[in-house]
């Protein structure tokens, strides 16, 4: 596995703390000889990214707010200077309101809708435009979704709606970037204990459920998803676009 993207360059979008899926991911990347960069929002996640990338020798990382279209638009500008040519984008993008993942979702507000569609779906879709011009090899673009935007889980409400929406871009990116070898598809994980998980009610009713009913009887490790998310930007999956993978232990299947 250690050369399956030897000579890749794969930017990777979301990276909190250690236990972020996005950061399972670059693991998986790394292991298998990508070179990576990062964005991160904020300085606190900015400081938690060098501090994890510490033993990556020299890893390049931008601050990158994916509600500013300005902001999306320089990270690519000084990609396109730094690194040349992409060959993945890895999105690991999400957020509501915490008190809209919880109780009644007819009581979504207007602005926390919006909020979680800017934020959850309609960065992959500015993302991918900008990314597009700089995939001159190909390449591929990784998103993150759950079972709650195929059908209710309880709580998820404003965010199932937000998944929904995600996956059917990426149905629609899928199309426009295939003609230029760029393939896009989305990981449906299982819960994972994240920082992202605190926000939504009752994760750990959610999380045991699976351990008992999940055909596999276990709940979804991080590195699984890292190393799908490594098979989704590798030549292995070159047939593969529009696609929604789930490492989820088999839970989907159950009615
Ligand atoms: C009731 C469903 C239990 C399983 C939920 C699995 C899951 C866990 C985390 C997920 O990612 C987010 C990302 C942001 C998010 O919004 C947040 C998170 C923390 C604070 C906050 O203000 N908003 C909620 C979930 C996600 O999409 C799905």
């Amino acid at each position: 596995m250690e050369s399956l993207l030897k000579g890749k360059n794969i930017l990777i979008m979301g990276v909190a703390n250690k236990r972020s899926i996005a950061w399972a991911i670059a693991e998986s990347l790394y292991k298998a000889g990508a070179r990576l960069i990062f964005t991160y929002q904020g300085e606190k996640f900015g400081k938690n990214l060098k501090e994890l990338t510490a033993d990556m020798g020299e890893v390049l990382m931008y601050s990158c707010d994916v509600t500013k279209d300005e902001e999306i638009k320089d990270l690519f500008q000084r990609l396109k200077e730094e690194v040349g040519t992409l060959h993945g984008v890895v999105h690991s993008i999400a957020h509501a309101k915490v008190e809209e993942l919880t109780g009644k979702y007819a009581n979504t507000s207007r602005d926390g809708y919006l909020m979680a569609q800017n934020i959850s779906v309609y960065s992959l879709v500015a993302v991918a435009r900008e990314a597009e011009p700089l995939m001159t090899e190909g390449g591929s673009i990784v998103t993150m979704t759950y079972l709650g935007g195929e059908r209710v889980v309880k709580n998820y409400n404003v965010m199932g709606v937000a998944k929904a929406a995600l996956e059917s871009s990426v149905k629609y990116l899928a199309n426009d970037l295939g003609p230029n070898g760029i393939r896009v598809n989305a990981i449906s994980a299982g819960p994972i204990r994240t920082l992202a998980a605190k926000g939504v009610s009752d994760f750990n009713t959610i999380l045991h459920e699976i351990q008992e009913k999940a055909p596999l009887r276990r709940a979804t490790d991080a590195s699984e998803v890292g190393d799908t998310a490594l098979f989704l930007m590798s030549h292995l999956s070159r047939g593969i676009t529009g696609e929604v993978i789930h490492v989820d232990s088999g839970y989907h299947i159950l009615g």
